[in-house]
């Protein structure tokens, strides 16, 4: 079964097993996501369900309106059921990587509203210590004028190396959906665990909007296997 596969499986186990009639979904960002939004489609259409969808990104807004589902906003709905979104890495403390796509503070909001916070993703997410599987580090959402000092104060207390990601069809920085910057934070493999209070140490920095850093946030993941099967865990 290829990733594609492994990450559809898990993507439509999760909705198949969340989302009911009048659910307020939060809808994440990345390439597993569009086959949940494929499942919630197929389900409007065949259940007749009453959903509304909350994007994490200009690229989840997106797929709501391309595939005819309702979309909402936190104004109106301020309270989620369920977001349901991909990730870069799973711990086995159910702590995440998000953002190697560039979205991470709307994801982070919208899961902050959400009664739930399910993950879906294929096997290669699944890894017992951060860093294990992904290596292109930790996601750090700045304000573009801070980039320098905020590089090097991470890499003062914690060491690593920083980066500014780099856009690929652009010259210059990746711009996020909100108009700032990504420093992708390599830490050193000797920190494993403690992901909770760098989180909020990090955050306390001035110019720093957001991290990938998901921590106690997800209740359920849920990984499609090679072999057809999805494994689930909670925390
Ligand atoms: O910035 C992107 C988001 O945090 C994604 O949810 C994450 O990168 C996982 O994406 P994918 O499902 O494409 O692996």
């Amino acid at each position: 079964m290829s990733l594609e596969q492994a990450k559809k499986i898990a993507a439509f186990k999760a909705v198949d097993e969340y989302v009911r009639n009048d659910t307020v979904v939060g809808v994440g960002s990345g390439s597993t996501v569009v086959y949940a939004v494929q499942r919630l489609a197929e389900r409007v259409k065949a259940e007749g369900l009453r959903l509304v969808c909350i994007p994490t990104s200009f690229q989840a807004r997106q797929l709501i309106i391309d595939a005819g589902l309702v979309l909402g906003d936190l104004e109106q709905n301020p309270r989620i059921d369920c977001a349901i979104d991909g990730a870069d890495e799973v711990d086995a403390d159910m702590v995440l990587i998000k953002g190697g796509g560039g979205c991470l503070l709307q994801e982070k909001i919208v899961a902050s509203c959400a009664a739930q916070l399910i993950v879906i993703a294929d096997y290669t997410k699944d890894s017992k210590r951060l860093g294990e599987q992904y290596k292109k580090g930790i996601p750090v959402e700045v304000v573009p004028m801070a980039y320098v000092p905020i590089r090097d104060r991470i890499a003062a207390k914690y060491g690593g190396k920083l980066q500014l990601r780099m856009a690929v069809a652009k010259a210059g920085p990746v711009v996020t959906d909100n108009g700032n910057f990504i420093l992708d934070w390599h830490f050193p493999d000797t920190i494993v665990n403690g992901w909770d209070e760098i989180n909020r140490d990090i955050m306390m920095i001035p110019g720093v909007v957001e991290t990938g850093l998901f921590v106690k946030m997800a209740t359920k993941a849920y990984f499609g296997l090679a072999d057809g099967s999805v494994i689930e865990r909670s925390a």
